[in-house]
């Protein structure tokens, strides 16, 4: 479905772009035909520069990205749309993805306009109609209101019923429940889960570890930039290799905790920006020096980690 190749992403900082700042570090991962992959981080890990790489709304500074055999990273004009018919995103906060002066089902008839102009009305709203309908909305509760007449679980659920009308085969969903309340984050987890069954395949950015265990198949854990451990989520959550994850995981008295709120050791704060060094030694409990920068190693089958020492600490 899509591979992502050493892909890494620098940004130009300061008045004339001196300072270079590596947001997502030699990145490498695939995501197949139904399959959901959380991409789980801290803030600044470089999770949503990830999917906006993947969505073509950045460019890519080094590697490649390749959608069904096709090296998108820089497809333009008319590719770069028939891309867009296949791959998505959805985002955090749903309200803002709305114009509160008009109705909310105005941005299906945007897409109308961009993807299907020559689409009969009728046959349109019937599209409309089953996709609401495939995120569990009723058409007649939801079309024809204004944004503030409908719920933040609602109106995520639209942004999806429209990512769906592009018949698109993959989903980026960017914290897509971190600002929904409690019962219906419940209720958008499971409609990604009903359409992973039909074939959608899904990357679900989140810094919620609990959300990312309870959703995917496969897990990424990404720290300032770069992959420290990856694998089956089941493996990932009860067999954590590396150092952090471990960490994160005994951190988390209850697993729906948020990263931000409890404090990661500091060991000290030589060495960060040494580019030879694994991104995880300054705060790491068992690093030394032998501790370089770290290619993902195969620890077990499915089961992938940066850590050269890792079933030795
Ligand atoms: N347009 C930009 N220009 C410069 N730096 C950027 C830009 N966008 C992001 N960054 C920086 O890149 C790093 C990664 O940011 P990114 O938003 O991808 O992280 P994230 O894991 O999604 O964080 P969050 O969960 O807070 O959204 C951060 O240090 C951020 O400040």
């Amino acid at each position: 479905m899509i591979e992502l190749r050493n892909v890494s992403k620098v940004y130009s900082l300061g008045v004339f772009g001196a300072k270079k700042l590596t947001a997502v570090d030699d990145v490498s991962f695939s995501i197949n035909n139904g399959e959901i992959v959380s991409l789980i981080g801290e803030s600044g890990s470089g999770k949503t520069t990830i999917g906006r790489m993947i969505l073509r709304l950045i460019s890519i500074t080094n590697g490649e990205i390749h959608f069904n055999g096709q090296n998108i990273t820089n497809l333009k004009g008319k590719e770069l749309k028939e891309y867009y018919f296949k791959v998505q995103g959805v985002f955090q906060d749903p309200f803002s993805s709305f114009n509160p002066i008009f109705k909310a089902d105005r941005v299906f008839s945007l897409l109308k306009s961009e993807f299907f102009p020559k689409l009969p009305e009728s046959q349109w709203q019937e599209k409309v109609i089953n996709s609401l309908e495939s995120v569990g909305l009723n058409p007649r509760t939801v079309l024809n209101k204004f944004p503030h007449q409908l719920s933040g679980g609602q109106l995520q659920r639209m942004l999806i019923a429209r990512a769906l009308l592009l018949d698109s085969k993959l989903l980026v969903a960017d914290e897509i429940i971190s600002m929904l309340d409690a019962s219906t984050r419940i209720d958008v987890l499971n409609i990604l889960a009903e359409l992973k069954k039909r074939g959608l395949s899904i990357l679900f950015i989140t810094h919620d570890l609990s959300l990312g265990y309870y959703v995917s198949d496969k897990s990424i854990i990404l720290y300032r930039g770069s992959i420290l451990e990856m694998g089956k989520t089941e493996l990932v959550f009860s067999n954590p290799l590396h150092p952090y994850t471990r960490m994160l995981l005994e951190s988390v008295p209850r697993l729906d905790k948020k990263w931000e709120s409890f404090e990661i050791p500091e060991r000290s704060i030589t060495g960060f920006f040494e580019n030879n060094r694994c991104k995880y030694y300054d705060r790491c409990l068992h690093a030394t020096d032998e501790c370089k920068k770290q290619e993902l190693i195969e620890a077990e089958p499915n089961h992938y980690v940066a850590c050269w020492r890792w079933n030795n600490v």
